[in-house]
Order: C-alpha cells, then sequence, then structure tokens
C-alpha cells in the first residue's frame, strides 16, 4: 500500500524479527544498569512501541523498571526537524532523585534527546541515561549521544515500529524507508 502523502511504497530495511533481535540484545545489556527504581520515560509518539517491547524485555531479564512519559514533538507532519521541541505533556510523575532510562525510536538530529536529557536533570533525575532504537547517521557532533544504541540506521526517512510520516505507518512491525 502506498504512503497517501508521498505516493511511495515502504521498503524494509529492518524485519520484525531483527526488531525483536535488537530489542533482546538491548535489554541484555541495559538490564544489569537499571533497577526497580529506576523509570522508564518514553518519548511519545514514536518511542511507544519500542518502549512497550524494551520494557517487557527488561522484565523478562528480570529488570521491573517503573514507567512514565513525556510528549516532546519537533517533526510535526513534515521529514525535517523544525528545529524547536514542544512539550505537549509533561511526567505524570517526580523523578526527583531517581535515575531515568530515557526511551525513544530514532535519534536524529539529537534535539529531542537533548532536550528530554535537559527536561529531566531539571526535574532533578539523579542520573540520566538513554537509548534509542535507531541511530542515523549526522555530518555534526550531536551531544548528547544515546547510552544505547540498538541499529544504526541508513540516512534515509525511516516509517514502521512507531516512525510515521504525517500520522501513517506507525503500526508496521518492520522498520522501513520512504525515500
Ligand atoms: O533527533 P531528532 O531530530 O530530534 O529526531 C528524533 C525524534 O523525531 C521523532 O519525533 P517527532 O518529533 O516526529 O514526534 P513523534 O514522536 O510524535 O513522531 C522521533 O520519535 C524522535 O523523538
Ligand atoms: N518518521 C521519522 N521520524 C523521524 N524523526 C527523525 N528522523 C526520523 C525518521 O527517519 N523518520
Amino acid at each position: 500500500m502506498a504512503d497517501p502523502e508521498t505516493r511511495a511504497d515502504p521498503t524494509v530495511l529492518l524485519p520484525e524479527a531483527e526488531v525483536r533481535r535488537v530489542v533482546d540484545e538491548l535489554a541484555a545489556r541495559i538490564a544489569p544498569v537499571v533497577d526497580d527504581q529506576t523509570v522508564a520515560v518514553v518519548l511519545l509518539t514514536g518511542g511507544l512501541w519500542f518502549a512497550a517491547d524494551l520494557t517487557r524485555a527488561l522484565a523478562r531479564a528480570g529488570a521491573h523498571v517503573r514507567f512514565d512519559a513525556l510528549w516532546l514533538a519537533s517533526y510535526g507532519d513534515e521529514t525535517t526537524s523544525r528545529g524547536r521541541i514542544d512539550v505537549h505533556a509533561p511526567l505524570q510523575r517526580s523523578v526527583q532523585g531517581r535515575k531515568v532510562l530515557i526511551l525513544d525510536d530514532v535519534f536524529d538530529t539529537g534535539l529531542s534527546l537533548a532536550e528530554a536529557v535537559r527536561i529531566m536533570r531539571e526535574a532533578g533525575a539523579s542520573e540520566v541515561l538513554t537509548c534509542v532504537f535507531a541511530r542515523k547517521p549526522w555530518p555534526l557532533p550531536r551531544a548528547p549521544e544515546p547510552d544505547f544504541v540498538g541499529w544504526e540506521a541508513p540516512n534515509r526517512f525511516l516509517v514502521g515500529y512507531g516512525l510515521d510520516h504525517a500520522g501513517a505507518w506507525r503500526g508496521l512491525a518492520d522498520i522501513c524507508a520512504l525515500d
């Protein structure tokens, strides 16, 4: 089925089985550094699918983290960052004095993650760890780099597994490219 906006068909880059393998590998690396006082914070909306899978993989590995959400948006319906991050909804509970593990689907310009880290520090988190499913290449240094990266993605516009184009395609189980 073609994208309603671009008329392009998504090309599979990372099939569902590989997505699952990447999540399990991330959980194995992260489980030793989190505990039941750690708050996993998903960046909505795109991070939801990854965060749901990762927290369950962590639980299978014996790590039962707490969970909260921060709703950020920078892309709107565009395929390039607006360079400005809007906070649509804050955390539900205080993270004062707690270790936070920020979870997001993709790291591109790095602006969303940097803003989320800033917000967590300002909220008094004792430590802020960051994890993204996919990291895209970027010609300039990005700060901070994520602590945990699942998959090094090519420089293409990704959809699926939470990633959208104008609200479409988030539910695809594979990660695909639209360009
Ligand atoms: O590294 P960056 O250039 O900041 O890009 C990464 C962000 O872009 C997407 O969010 P978007 O703003 O599109 O909102 P969404 O989560 O609702 O898709 C994605 O979910 C990341 O949060
Ligand atoms: N859907 C989507 N959102 C992004 N935000 C930053 N990079 C991307 C991307 O490749 N795809």
